[in-house]
């Protein structure tokens, strides 16, 4: 999907809005995975199978959402997963702020190239963007071919929070994005009566799980 839209603004500015800071969120993962789909889900809340043609390079959608009664703007952005575009989404990577990083629980080779993604992440990014790892596609489980047990040890081993996702059922789709703007707005600038956030914590107890099949 080719995008470069700016119509997901969601109303104007109020005392509550968030409205000089801009968190900047980008999607990455192997072609196919998903993030276009997972994005318009979040973004309009459909899926509509097969609809989107490969990224070209890349786009994003804005998009304002409440966090504890506070409007947060995000900026999301949706890259090509095909290696030939890998240069150009690299120039993207220095100013975000967080990164949804998607496999599909379906594909085994999406899987194995999160440790090659993570490995462009650490040299790209910025040392503290917050990261989160995505099982997509969690739908499909006759031919699920990553178990969940799977996803949770490669996030805990680089210590990043792991949820799978469904763009076609919406599973998680808002929880993924809202634990984002949560530890984003958070980290903004912490109200003095505010709690810390931990967001692993978080994405634990909300997330929900597959209905089955987890035993694979
Ligand atoms: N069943 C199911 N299909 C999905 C899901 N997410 C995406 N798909 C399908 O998977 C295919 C690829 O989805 P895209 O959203 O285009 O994937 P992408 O990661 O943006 O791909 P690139 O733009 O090439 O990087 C499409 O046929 C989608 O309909 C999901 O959660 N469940």
């Amino acid at each position: 999907m080719d995008l470069q839209r700016l119509d997901s603004y969601q109303g104007g500015a109020g005392p509550d809005f968030h409205e000089h800071v801009l968190h900047k969120i980008i999607l990455l993962g192997d072609s196919g995975v998903g993030k276009t789909s997972l994005l318009v889900q979040f973004d309009q809340g459909k899926f509509i199978a097969g609809s989107f043609s490969a990224t070209l390079g890349i786009g994003f959608t804005n998009k304002v959402v409440t966090v504890d009664g506070m409007r947060v703007k995000l900026q999301i952005w949706d890259t090509a997963g095909q290696e030939r575009f890998r240069s150009v989404t690299h120039a993207y990577y220095r100013d975000a702020q967080a990164l949804l990083l998607l496999y599909d629980i379906t594909n085994k080779s999406s899987f194995d190239n999160i440790r090659a993604w993570l490995t462009e992440i650490h040299e790209y990014a910025q040392r503290d963007v917050v990261i989160m790892l995505l099982g997509n596609k969690a739908d499909v489980s006759s031919e699920r071919m990553i178990r969940s047990e799977d996803g949770e040890m490669l996030a805990r081993e680089y210590g990043v929070p792991f949820m799978e996702t469904s763009a076609k059922t919406g599973m998680n789709v808002e929880l993924a994005f809202l634990a984002i703007a949560k530890e984003l707005k958070y980290r903004a600038g912490r109200q003095a009566d505010e709690p810390s956030f931990q967001i692993r914590d978080y994405v634990e107890s909300q997330k929900k799980r597959p209905s089955c099949c987890s035993f694979l």
